[in-house]
């Protein structure tokens, strides 16, 4: 793609992940870049309930993916969740539209992952995989390409992300005192079980030492109303640890702030003629 080109995207999902990234790049935040679809479930109910909110976006909204192909992206975002991802992602590629994706735990299904990867690989199309909550992934990422010892994420997370997810029937969420693990597992287990949760072990896993030897720990905090992802990286050529704090969004408990803007950063990157960090 050529950077100086401006970048029509569309947007699927428009969340605390989705709505955010509209916003930012309606703003002008999100560089060389402009709006030209965004799919939401149900338009009227959509427009209804965000009135404020969309009456900006009001001819850009849609509930009919073909409607998005129709306005020729450059580049879709998937900010929808696992099932839409499924749904949409491989008409996506077909089309040679890139796929910016946020639903990472998608990929720890194997076959769907070779499907989608094949499906870019014949229309050259991009997979974008957003770092997203993930803090370090650059400096990860580089150095699995020495040997890697140790890759193991918490992720601690306020009471009220965990509600409405398998968590409520590991633990009693409402009767804990203090910060209790409910889950210790892979990647790939931690992803599969906690979907809407699990993105960023996902993304760990899939740019280092793979989903079956990447550790998960998830935790709920009766107490904190911070996101607190810890890593522990071992390799060859150094070692990290790290605590970052992080703030839910105000639209959905279970998502950082952070993931909206590393999304901008990701547009920002691709339509401009300088790459920070890549
Ligand atoms: N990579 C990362 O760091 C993170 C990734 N995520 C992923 O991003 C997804 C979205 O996160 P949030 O924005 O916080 O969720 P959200 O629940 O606030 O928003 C998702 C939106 O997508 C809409 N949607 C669902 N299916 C759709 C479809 N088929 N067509 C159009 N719209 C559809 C929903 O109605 C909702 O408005 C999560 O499900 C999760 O998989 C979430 C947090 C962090
Ligand atoms: O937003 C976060 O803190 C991370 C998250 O939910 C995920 O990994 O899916």
């Amino acid at each position: 793609m050529k950077s100086q080109t401006r970048l029509k995207v569309g947007i699927i999902g428009l969340g605390a992940i989705g709505g955010h990234v509209a916003n930012c790049i309606e703003k002008g935040e999100a560089g060389n870049a402009e709006l030209v679809a965004l799919v939401c479930r149900n338009k009227e109910k959509y427009l209804t309930i965000n009135k404020d909110q969309s009456s900006h976006f009001k001819s850009l909204i849609t509930d009919d993916i073909e409607a998005l192909f129709n306005a020729k992206p450059d580049i879709v975002i998937e900010a929808a969740g696992q099932e839409s991802l499924n749904q949409y992602g491989i008409t996506i590629l077909e089309k040679g539209i890139d796929l910016l994706v946020s639903s990472i735990g998608l990929f720890t299904n194997d076959d769907i992952l070779d499907a989608f990867t094949q499906t870019a690989e014949q229309s050259g199309a991009q997979m974008l995989l957003s770092a997203g909550a993930l803090p370090a992934l650059d400096w990860m990422s580089a150095s699995s390409l020495s040997k890697v010892k140790k890759v193991f994420i918490t992720q601690e997370k306020p009471v009220i992300s965990w509600k409405g997810t398998h968590a409520e029937k590991l633990i009693d969420l409402d009767a804990i005192t203090e910060p209790t693990c409910f889950f210790e597992g892979t990647a790939r287990e931690a992803a599969n079980i906690f979907p809407k949760s699990s993105n960023i072990s996902a993304m760990l896993a899939l740019a280092t030492v793979g989903l079956d030897k990447t550790k998960v720990r998830l935790v709920a905090d009766p107490i904190s109303l911070i996101m607190n992802t810890l890593i522990e990286f071992d390799s060859e050529v150094g070692q990290l640890q790290l605590n970052c704090q992080g703030i839910p969004s105000p639209e959905n408990p279970s998502t950082s702030t952070g993931v909206p803007l590393s999304i901008v950063k990701s547009i920002r990157n691709l339509s401009s003629p300088i790459h920070y960090g890549i």
